[in-house]
């Protein structure tokens, strides 16, 4: 069974997979933006070539390339990189999962295969197992994301009696807004040391009040600081000032959202953010439109998530 060298907690920053203009991966800033996750955002923890990361956009061959980069420019400065190995073909994923192994990452994690989906849980647990046994050293995590993979299997039903099929099962990566099955995965696991990590960037404290341990979110990438700052006012139990600082997350979110909000408008907004360009998206998606930048640009001016020097109206609306 994996001895985990550390827990997985905190923020975990969903990393962006950046990308030339001719959609080919652009190695050269990983290493700035490792920097700049942590002494930017205080984000030490990363997961890799995920949703945000476009993974399942990627070929085999690049995803081993970026799990690579990540675990070598993350090396003496990250916390936890965490390689997400899940595919359709359960032979790529048994690939990837001993290849995040061999590089010396920190975990795997696996989402349900979503084309031929497993029906019940012993069919999405003995996929999840033949996965987790190709890095037998590794901590393994579930990412629950039915609403993009369409496996509706609750995870309280896979979390009970897991680690009797999935012995380096060592958490769980919530990515969804159902609160009594995030729950009761909690309550029902109380004498367990697993990682629970929330998902929903924009409902993370209600999802602490429920007993998260973490959040693996593509936020963290330009708001981690603003996180952070809810995470410790949540800790020294101020929670008048955590739901500030998530009313002001929630700020930003909602209005994305209803701009029409997912992987492409994160990279615009991050390469506004931080000034690391990471690019286009890649097919089937398409780059965030012109109008879309000039309106987040806007409103993390007017948060007060960017500079604001150069507004002129003053019409700041900063967040406590
Ligand atoms: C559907 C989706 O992309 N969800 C994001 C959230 O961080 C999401 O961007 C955020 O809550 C804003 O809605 C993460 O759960 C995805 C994630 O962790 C990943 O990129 O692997």
């Amino acid at each position: 069974m994996a001895s985990p060298k550390k827990k997985l907690q905190g923020l975990v920053a969903a990393t962006i997979t950046p990308m030339t203009e001719h959609g080919e991966i652009n190695f050269s800033v990983i290493g700035q933006y490792v920097d700049y996750l942590v002494e930017e955002q205080g984000v030490k923890n990363i997961f890799v070539n995920g949703t945000t990361g476009e993974g399942l956009s990627l070929s085999v061959s690049e995803r081993r390339q970026v799990a690579e980069a990540w675990v070598a420019k993350g090396r003496n400065k990250l916390d936890q990189v965490v390689i997400h190995v899940g595919a359709l073909s359960l032979k790529d994923s048994q690939e990837l999962a001993q290849h995040a192994a061999e590089i010396g990452a920190d975990g795997i994690a696996v989402i349900a295969p979503f084309f031929l989906k497993p029906w019940n849980k012993d069919a999405l647990i003995n996929f999840l197992k033949e996965v987790a046994a190709a890095a037998p050293t590794l901590p393994f995590y579930y990412y629950h994301i039915p609403a993009l993979t369409g496996v509706k299997i609750r995870a309280e039903e896979l979390l009970d009696g897991i680690q009797d099929k999935i012995p380096t099962f060592q958490g769980l990566k919530f990515s969804d807004t159902d609160l009594l099955d995030f729950g009761q995965c909690v309550d029902q696991n109380r004498q367990q040391q697993f990682a629970f990590l929330f998902g929903v960037d924009e409902q993370l404290l209600s999802a602490l009040v429920m007993g998260a341990t973490g959040a693996v979110g593509s936020t963290y990438n330009y708001m981690g600081k603003k996180t952070n700052q809810m995470l410790e006012a949540f800790e020294r139990k101020d929670f008048s000032s955590a739901l500030n600082h998530q009313f002001c997350i929630q700020r930003f979110i909602n209005f994305v959202l209803k701009l029409g909000f997912g992987v492409s408008q994160t990279k615009a907004i991050m390469t506004l953010v931080s000034g690391i360009p990471v690019g286009p998206p890649r097919p089937p998606l398409q780059k965030a439109s012109r109008e879309f930048i000039d309106d987040a640009k806007a409103k993390l001016k007017s948060l007060d998530f960017l500079s604001s020097t150069d507004l002129k109206d003053g019409n700041l609306e900063p967040c406590s």
